[in-house]
């Protein structure tokens, strides 16, 4: 026998023999832990599980992702696996699961490769990152999120103002929905940047129009890098390029300030940049804690990323059904006339507690991040769903995939009552919620941008009100997603306002 043929032999013996010893490994785990098998979701043939990926994208062509995967739980049961392009994942709408998965077995998991897919938009951050690296950037992060720090809407109330001024006046149709991603991006900039892009009021093709075009832009393809998986290295596209290095040049110039911000804070200096604003800049506080230029702007753009379409999205879904339902936008406006129309603070905000309801309500139905997904570190488990009942721990092996909607457990019956799929801020007069109610996550990866983007959205809602007598729909169809890494309104919020 020749010598390439003895070292392929010997090659393939020991690939057996690892995948020998993790198997009986694996077995013997399960066994240990009591696991059983979860349910599957019939398909044609689980090897490659093509027929799975054809769905996905003919679900997502058609703008239903999100009710097909909540039929697929209502057949199938509340945890089931599938394999999808030779990959095996179990999806879950188990509150119990997805508390081991974010919680409680929080070292099992991992956020998986997502830099690979985002990182060349977003660079090293928060969002992006995993171990280690994490925790150093959410212990960066964490202390710009204070209650002072969040509560700054004498800022936001110059956006309103200058989004209320492009509602016409004449009762025509207005798309709401592409007013509010420019509301948040001009908000969220302004807190992150120390200025805002001003996209409400930028002239089209000015610097800040293009910022938020590209942003806009490499943000959708890095949906499609993500569904691409390891083919993503395959995959090139020249105008994701150059939207990227756009957004990079232009954020920059923010961080090229906040050096010197760093520089000369440590001097003992005021930089003019701090004396013209006196205000609290994010980007500046992180200089303060690293001078590393990439470092500043990954953090910068992982939280623009996170924050931005995500307000959004709450936003606008709560406005297409506020123009579907005159007797909850009455009931809001009753609360809100308490107001005398004077502008609601932080704590004021707080303690509204219709407008609490109406929000809590939105996020249930419309989870602004209706699904996601961690990947096992090492053989562990999920506590329900294996065995017949459907009692048994589930075994997850190294590199397993666990995906929880949070869409489907938030409209589960047994959880919310016979209306579950009805919108209905009253219930959460009594209704008390734990691991079954996520839209922010839970666990040390919950959100760390909750209270800004209730207080945000909270005031824009208080501000409309108080400006407009009445809403009206001027759009007869029914509610289709608008599914990207977040959630929104898939025709928009087509609507006409009248002033008061
Ligand atoms: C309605 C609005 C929002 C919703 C529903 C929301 C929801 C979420 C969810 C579900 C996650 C977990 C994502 C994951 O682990 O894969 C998350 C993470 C995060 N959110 Fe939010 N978010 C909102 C607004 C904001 C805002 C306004 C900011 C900042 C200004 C923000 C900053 C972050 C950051 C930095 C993370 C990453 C945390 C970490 O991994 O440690 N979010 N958010």
């Amino acid at each position: 026998m020749s010598m390439p043929i003895l070292v392929a032999l010997g090659a393939f013996a020991l690939l057996f023999l690892r995948f020998l010893f993790t198997f009986v490994q694996n077995h013997r785990f399960a066994k240990a832990h009591g696991c059983q098998e979860a349910r599957q979701q019939p398909q044609f043939e689980r090897i490659i599980g093509y027929d799975s990926f054809k769905r996905q994208v003919a679900m997502s062509k058609a703008k239903q992702i999100l009710p097909d995967g909540f039929q697929r739980f209502e057949d199938v049961g509340d945890t089931f696996s599938l394999v999808s392009m030779g990959r095996k994942f179990w999806f879950t709408r188990e509150p119990e699961n997805v508390k081991a998965v974010l919680a409680t077995n929080f070292k099992d998991f991992g956020i998986g490769r997502r830099f690979r897919a985002m990182g060349p938009l977003l660079g090293q951050g928060i969002f992006t990152s995993d171990g280690a690296l994490w925790e150093h950037s959410r212990a960066l992060v964490r202390p710009s999120f204070t209650k002072s720090q969040v509560a700054d809407l004498d800022t936001f109330e110059t956006h309103i103002q200058r989004f209320i001024e492009k509602i016409p006046h004449d009762y025509s149709t207005i798309d709401l929905q592409a007013l509010f991603f420019q509301l948040t991006l001009d908000s969220a900039t302004e807190f992150l940047f120390g200025e805002s892009v001003d996209v409400l009021r930028s002239p089209p093709g000015s610097e800040q129009q293009l910022f938020g075009l590209s942003f806009d832009y490499a943000q959708k393809e890095v949906t499609q890098r993500t569904r691409l998986g390891p083919f993503v290295w395959f995959y090139r596209n020249k105008e994701f390029d150059i939207a990227c290095k756009r957004v990079h040049n232009f954020v920059d110039k923010f961080v090229a300030r906040a050096l010197e911000y760093r520089r000369a804070h440590r001097a003992g200096e005021t930089t003019s940049n701090e004396k013209e604003k006196g205000k609290y800049i994010f980007a500046n506080e992180l200089a303060l804690a690293t001078d590393d230029p990439m470092q500043i702007r990954g953090e910068l753009l992982n939280i623009l990323l996170a924050g931005r379409d995500t307000t959004a999205g709450l936003l606008s879904n709560t406005f297409f059904v506020l123009a579907r339902r005159p007797d909850i936008w009455a009931k809001l406006q009753n609360e809100v006339d308490r107001l005398e129309g004077k502008r609601p603070g932080y704590e004021t905000l707080r303690s509204m507690k219709y407008l609490k309801f109406v929000l809590n309500e939105s996020l249930r139905l419309y989870p602004s991040v209706p699904g996601n997904s961690r990947f096992a570190n090492k053989a562990t488990t999920i506590p329900v769903g294996g065995g017949p009942d459907g009692k048994s721990p589930i075994f997850i092996p190294k590199g397993g995939t666990v995906a929880y909607s949070t869409y489907s457990m938030h409209r589960r019956k047994d959880l919310y009552g016979e209306d579950a799929e009805e919108y209905n801020p009253d219930r959460w007069e009594i209704l008390r919620v734990g691991w079954e109610y996520l839209p922010f996550n839970g666990g040390p990866r919950i959100c760390v941008g909750q209270q800004f983007a209730l207080t945000e959205a909270g005031y824009t809602i208080v501000r409309l009100l108080q400006k407009f007598e009445k809403i009206e729909s001027r759009d007869p169809t029914p509610w289709l997603e608008n599914l990207h890494l977040t959630l929104s309104s898939g025709n928009g919020v087509q609507v006409a306002l009248f002033a008061r």
